[in-house]
């Protein structure tokens, strides 16, 4: 008898432990299933830099590039990603002077990874980073801080690897992103349009004659032993043709690729952002942009300081910094002088296509 009630109990042990084994299981199994379908991005997560695994701490602002390796912040996205089979390519382009200047990442860590509503598209050299850094003081803006050249350089690696580089966002923030090559990339508009034709655009656009030789500044400034501006602007040296083929020159043929966007967007998806004022003025054009992504006006001549040594306007507190701080060396830089006559040339070759421009965009830019 009492051995009957001893057999019975080491069996309902048995039979305890075999349950709660079997709970224990189940809790792994849903805990994998759970990571694997993704949801674990939605656990709150730690953002840290790739300076904290450098010997030497970064403690400037911008991010700086040492022996040639660029020292930047990673988020706890990249990282995952990087591990995993999609792997984002962070694009060579990443603009080291957008993170936060206390060298800290901030991470939202509620909401969700969407699309983006608004997208500022181009041009290059136009004043695209200013801006963008500019919006970011919105606290209903939330964008990527590196340009994702998903609609040109990564379209093949879908639409779920473009909505991954997304910040989080909750109901009433807006998710962008700028990437100013989709401006003059042929494929760029129906890509777009194929995900959302809803999309709003914002174009930067600047003096074409400058923004060419901004551009050629950049190339300079990565290949010392570049031909000089005059070599390459001429197809013919002595008709003076300019060389239409040289991106430099092309990408300032604004009505050419607005011709090619407007195929797929209505006129009314675009807003387009003076580059000149975006520096004379910048909360006046500041608050073209917030009315235009139907923002409320927080952004204003508050938040702007114009920095005599810079000679740019510069933020007070830029987003997740109680310091003032102005965009990186390579925004602002003085350009090569070019002879006058050149300059001529090319904006004589620019006016028509300018002309076309104004039209179409229904605003005189005044560049000549
Ligand atoms: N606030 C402020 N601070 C610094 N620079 C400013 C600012 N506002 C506009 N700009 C102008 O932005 C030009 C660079 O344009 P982008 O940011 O579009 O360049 S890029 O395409 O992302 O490389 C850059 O061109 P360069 O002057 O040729 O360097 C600036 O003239």
């Amino acid at each position: 008898m009492g051995c009957s009630i001893c057999r019975t109990r080491l069996n309902f042990g048995r039979a305890l432990s075999k349950v709660s084994l079997f709970f224990t299981m189940l809790l792994i199994f849903m805990y994998f299933f759970y990571c694997f379908s993704g949801l674990c991005n939605s656990i709150p997560r730690t953002q840290f830099n790739l300076q904290t695994l450098t010997p030497e701490y970064a403690s400037q602002n911008e991010l700086k590039e040492r022996d040639g390796s660029a020292v930047r912040s990673v988020s706890y996205d990249e990282v995952l990603l990087a591990s995993s089979s999609i792997q984002p390519q962070i694009p060579d382009s990443i603009e080291r002077e957008s993170l936060p200047s206390n060298g800290i990442s901030v991470s939202n860590t509620f909401g969700s990874k969407k699309f983006p509503q608004a997208i500022i598209i181009g041009v290059k050299k136009g004043g695209t980073r200013a801006l963008l850094e500019f919006l970011r003081i919105h606290p209903d803006v939330r964008a990527v801080g590196a340009e994702p050249h998903f609609f040109d350089r990564f379209y093949d690696k879908g639409l779920e690897w473009y909505r991954h580089l997304m910040p989080r966002t909750i109901d009433g923030q807006i998710t962008m992103e700028k990437t100013p090559s989709y401006f003059v990339t042929k494929e760029a508009p129906s890509r777009l349009c194929a995900l959302n034709c809803q999309t709003k655009l914002i174009v930067v656009v600047r003096d074409p004659v400058t923004r060419a030789v901004s551009d050629y500044t950049q190339t300079l400034s990565k290949s010392p032993g570049l031909p000089s501006f005059e070599t390459l602007v001429y197809k013919n040296a002595t008709s003076r043709t300019i060389d239409v083929s040289w991106s430099a020159v092309r990408i300032g043929m604004y009505a050419k690729h607005l011709e090619n966007w407007l195929q797929h967007f209505p006129l009314s998806s675009f807003l387009f952002v003076s580059g000149e004022r975006l520096v004379s003025d910048p909360a006046g054009e500041m608050g073209r942009v917030q009315d235009f992504l139907g923002l409320k006006r927080i952004v204003s001549d508050k938040h702007f300081y114009f920095n005599q040594t810079k000679g740019f306007p510069c933020l007070k507190k830029p987003e997740g910094s109680s310091r003032p701080r102005c965009l990186g060396k390579s925004k602002g830089r003085t350009h090569p002088h070019i002879p006058a006559e050149v300059l001529q040339n090319l904006r004589e070759f620019y006016r028509p296509f300018n002309l076309r421009f104004y039209h179409m965009s229904g605003q005189d830019f005044g560049w000549d």
